[in-house]
């Protein structure tokens, strides 16, 4: 393991790559941030770099890491990429990860996602998130870059899970937000985001990654950070969608990136192709199309078929058991 100052390229100069530059900085390891926008070429920032971070948003990941790959290909032997993004490509339905693997099949690729929202960040507030890769010693590494006293780093061997935690929350927390926009309470808050643990358990297990990940900082601490704060970004989309909002006006107001919106779109086109049921999803899916209003969404959840709380625990069995009375 190097505990030495690392050369850090951070590609996307947006709220979180510039929360993460603050992160490493801490540790005194250099940090250089590059965006489209930068006067300083994609080769020139990447020269002598040992860790290539991207905190890009989802539309721009394969372009991006297309760019990296045509200026830099054989420079990048040692260097470890970790991708900070929460999203899903449309159609390929791949993770960030899973792209960057693609394009870079020799690296190590590691995932960072927990309850990380930037503003908190920014005020130098405490906070811990979670790296994970199929290569446990980037890492190990990448934990050592980013541990300090504002920012506490878990390690995780499931890449998949902890990346899908961090994506698959948005859509939820644009619920949540909803929610909270109707005045609807706690118990509805509580029950809404507990079976949207749900919906993201289903479709994680179908993505490959493991229930426990989903109960960790990534999945669980993050739905919470998210559905439960005004400073996210796609709570805000809920929110000022139940306040008479149109979808265009509330993506205009927003400072930055709100990734369930996109994510939405791509989850009920893998919930079509494996049959999950994922009604919450469905239901902000319907909303952000403008074919209901979230009174109506409201509605149709809460009058849904009656049934089981578990998947795999029907009604049925639980009375045929004689435990009916
Ligand atoms: N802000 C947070 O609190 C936070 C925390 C954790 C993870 N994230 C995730 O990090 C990612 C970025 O979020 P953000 O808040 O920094 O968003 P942002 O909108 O503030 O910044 C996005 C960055 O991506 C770049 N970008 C966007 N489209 C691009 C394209 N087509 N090609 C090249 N570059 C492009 C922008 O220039 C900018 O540098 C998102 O996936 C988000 O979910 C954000
Ligand atoms: O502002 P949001 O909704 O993109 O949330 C930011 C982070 O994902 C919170 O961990």
């Amino acid at each position: 393991m190097n505990n030495k100052p690392q050369n850090i390229t951070i590609l996307g100069a947006g709220a979180w790559g510039q929360a993460l530059a603050h992160l490493a900085a801490i540790n005194q390891h250099t940090v250089r941030l590059w965006s489209r926008h930068s006067p300083v070429s994609l080769e020139d920032t990447l020269a002598n770099t040992d860790i290539i971070l991207c905190a890009i948003s989802m539309k721009g990941v394969r372009d991006v890491a297309n760019l990296v790959n045509s200026v830099n290909e054989k420079s990048l032997k040692n260097t470890i990429v970790v991708t900070a993004t929460k999203g899903l490509e449309p159609y390929t339905t791949y993770t960030p990860s899973q792209i960057w693997e693609t394009i870079f099949p020799h690296q190590p690729v590691v995932v960072l996602s927990g309850p990380n929202l930037s503003k908190e960040i920014e005020q130098k507030l405490p906070a811990a998130t979670v790296v994970a890769s199929k290569n446990v010693v980037a890492a190990q590494q990448i934990q050592l870059v980013f541990s300090s006293q504002q920012f506490r780093v878990y390690t995780n061997p499931d890449p998949v899970g902890v990346e899908l935690g961090g994506t698959l929350k948005n859509v939820i927390a644009i619920s949540a937000g909803v929610c909270d926009g109707l005045h609807l309470g706690t118990n509805a808050k509580a029950a809404l985001v507990t079976r949207g643990l749900t919906e993201m358990v289903r479709i994680g297990n179908t993505l490959g990654a493991k229930t426990e990940t989903f109960y960790g900082l990534s999945g669980l601490g993050d739905l919470l950070a998210t559905c439960n704060s005004p400073l996210s970004r796609n709570y805000q989309v809920g929110y000022q969608l139940a306040n008479s909002k149109t979808l265009p006006e509330v993506l205009s107001s927003l400072s930055g990136t709100a990734e369930g919106v996109n994510t939405c779109r791509v989850l009920m086109e893998i919930a079509q192709k494996h049959s999950i049921a994922i009604p919450i999803t469905e239901q902000v899916y319907q909303l952000l199309a403008g074919e209901i209003t979230p009174r109506q969404a409201l509605d149709k959840l809460m009058l849904r078929d009656i049934k089981s709380e578990f998947d795999n625990f029907p009604v049925e069995q639980i009375w045929s058991r004689g435990e009916k009375c």
